[in-house]
C-alpha cells in the first residue's frame, strides 16, 4: 500500500535540508520499489505569513491522515515579536502535542570519519552511539499556568510550570526501557530531584516501571552531572530518558560529540508508533538561502521513517550506509570540514548519498 508522507519544510533552512530529504526519498521510490506518495505544506512562519496561523487547520488535517511527517525547522527573528501563539515555534509545539507525539528518539551516534570534528578527543567519542529519549508532549514547554503579568508595583513577573503526570512520565519511561532492552539494556535516567517536586515523581515512577524490567540497569543522574558527564565520558551512557527541557538541552550537547548539531537525527512518536522526523537542530538563520547547510540529519531522520513508520529497515540501512560512503568520499559540508576534504554544498552531499544508494 502506498505510504503518504506529509513533508512540511518550513523557514530558515527548513526548504533546503528538505529538498534533499525528498530527493533521497524520490530515489528510493525510483531505484529500491519504495511506494510512497509525497506532499507538501506550510507550517511555521511559511505559514503565518501565508494564512496568520503557524499550523493552519488544513497543515493539521493533513499531518493527522498522513502515514509519516518529515518536518524541517521553524523560527525566525522576524516572528519573535508575535504573541507567544502565533509564533513558528508554537506551531510545531501544537503539532508535536496534537498529534500525540510524546516519544522523542534523538540517536547520537559518531561516523567515524567525522572524529575530527567532534569538540572530544578521539578516544573519548570513537564508537559513541547513545540514544536519548526525550519526554516530549509535556513538562515546562506545556505546563499550565504560564503568563508574563505586571504586580502590584507595576513590576513584571512571568511563570511557567513544569507539571507532569504518572501516566506521562509512565509512558515515556516504558519506552525508554524498551529500548535499552533492544540496545545494550543500560538505561540512565536524568533528572533534578535534589531540586524539583516534579523531578522526584519522575525519578519514583521510573524506579516503579523498572520493576517490570529486572533486565535492564537503571541509574539515575542529576541533569547538571549528566550535563557535565556527556562531555566528559560520554560512551558512559547507553540510553539516557529524560522530560522535554533537559531532553533538548542534552541532545544539542550530544549532537556536538558527534562532529555538528547538522548530524543529529530525530523522530516523535505516538502511541501506535506514527511519527514526525526531524533534525534536532533549528531554522539556522544565520546560514539559510547560502545552500551551506548539512542536511545529514534529515536524510538520517528519513532513514529513522523508514525504520520506524515505513517497515523498510533495509532501506534504512541503505540511507545510514550511504551517508557513511558520502563521507567516505571525503565530502564535508561547512560544519565538518577539515583541511584535506573537499568542501560540499548542501546539494552536492544529499546528490553524494544519492550516489551512494546504488
Ligand atoms: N525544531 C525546530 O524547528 C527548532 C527551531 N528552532 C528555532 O530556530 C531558530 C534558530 O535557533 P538557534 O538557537 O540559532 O538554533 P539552530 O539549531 O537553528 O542553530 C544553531 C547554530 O547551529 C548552526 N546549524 C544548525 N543546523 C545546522 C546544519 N544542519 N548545518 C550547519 N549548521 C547548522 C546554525 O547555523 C547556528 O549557528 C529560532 O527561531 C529557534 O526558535 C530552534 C530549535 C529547534
Ligand atoms: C523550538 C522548540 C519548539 C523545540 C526545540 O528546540 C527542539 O525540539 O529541539
Ligand atoms: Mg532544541
Amino acid at each position: 500500500m502506498t505510504a503518504r508522507i506529509l513533508v512540511l519544510p518550513g523557514d530558515g533552512v527548513g526548504p533546503e535540508i528538505c529538498r534533499e530529504a525528498t530527493r533521497v526519498l524520490e530515489a528510493l521510490q525510483r531505484d529500491h520499489g519504495l511506494d510512497v506518495e509525497l506532499e507538501e505544506d506550510l507550517v511555521g512562519g511559511a505559514a503565518y505569513e501565508a494564512t496568520g496561523e503557524p499550523l493552519p487547520a488544513a497543515t493539521l488535517e493533513k499531518a493527522r491522515s498522513a502515514d509519516a511527517v518529515l518536518f524541517g525547522a521553524v523560527g525566525g527573528a522576524q516572528w519573535d515579536e508575535l504573541p507567544r501563539e502565533l509564533r513558528p515555534e508554537s506551531g510545531l509545539l501544537q503539532l508535536r502535542s496534537e498529534l500525540g507525539l510524546f516519544a522523542n528518539l534523538r540517536p547520537a551516534m559518531l561516523y567515524s570519519q567525522l572524529a575530527h570534528a567532534s569538540t572530544l578527543r578521539h578516544d573519548v567519542v570513537a564508537g559513541l552511539d547513545l540514544m536519548i529519549v526525550r519526554e516530549l508532549t509535556g513538562g515546562i514547554y506545556f505546563g499550565q499556568p504560564r503568563s508574563t503579568r505586571t504586580d502590584t508595583h507595576g513590576r513584571r513577573q512571568a511563570v511557567n510550570t513544569m507539571l507532569y503526570t504518572e501516566g506521562e512520565i509512565e509512558r515515556i519511561a516504558r519506552v525508554g526501557f524498551d529500548i535499552a532492552r533492544r540496545r545494550n539494556k543500560r538505561l540512565c535516567s536524568v533528572d533534578k530531584a535534589n531540586v524539583l517536586e516534579v523531578s522526584q515523581l519522575w525519578r519514583d515512577v521510573v524506579n516503579e516501571v523498572g520493576q517490570e524490567y529486572p533486565d535492564v540497569e537503571l541509574s539515575h543522574m542529576y541533569v547538571d552531572n549528566a550535563a557535565m558527564q556527556l562531555v566528559r565520558a560520554p560512551k558512559q551512557f547507553d540510553t539516557i530518558v529524560t522530560g522535554n527541557l533537559f531532553g533538548d538541552i542534552l541532545s544539542d550537547i550530544a549532537a556536538m560529540l558527534t562532529g555538528s548539531i547538522g548530524m543529529l537525527p530525530s523522530a516523535a512518536l505516538d502511541e501506535q508508533g506514527r511519527g514526525m522526523y526531524e533534525p534536532v537542530h533549528g531554522s539556522a538563520p544565520d546560514i539559510a538561502g547560502q545552500g551551506v547547510v548539512n542536511p545529514l540529519a534529515t536524510i538520517l531522520s528519513v532513514a529513522m521513517m523508514l525504520r520506524h513508520s515505513l517497515h523498510r529497515q533495509d532501506l534504512a540501512e541503505r540511507v545510514e550506509h550511504a551517508v557513511g560512503d558520502a563521507l567516505d568520499r571525503g565530502l564535508r559540508t561547512r560544519d565538518i570540514m577539515d583541511d584535506e576534504k573537499q568542501v560540499a554544498s548542501t546539494g552536492e552531499m544529499g546528490g553524494a548519498v544519492i550516489d551512494m544508494l546504488q
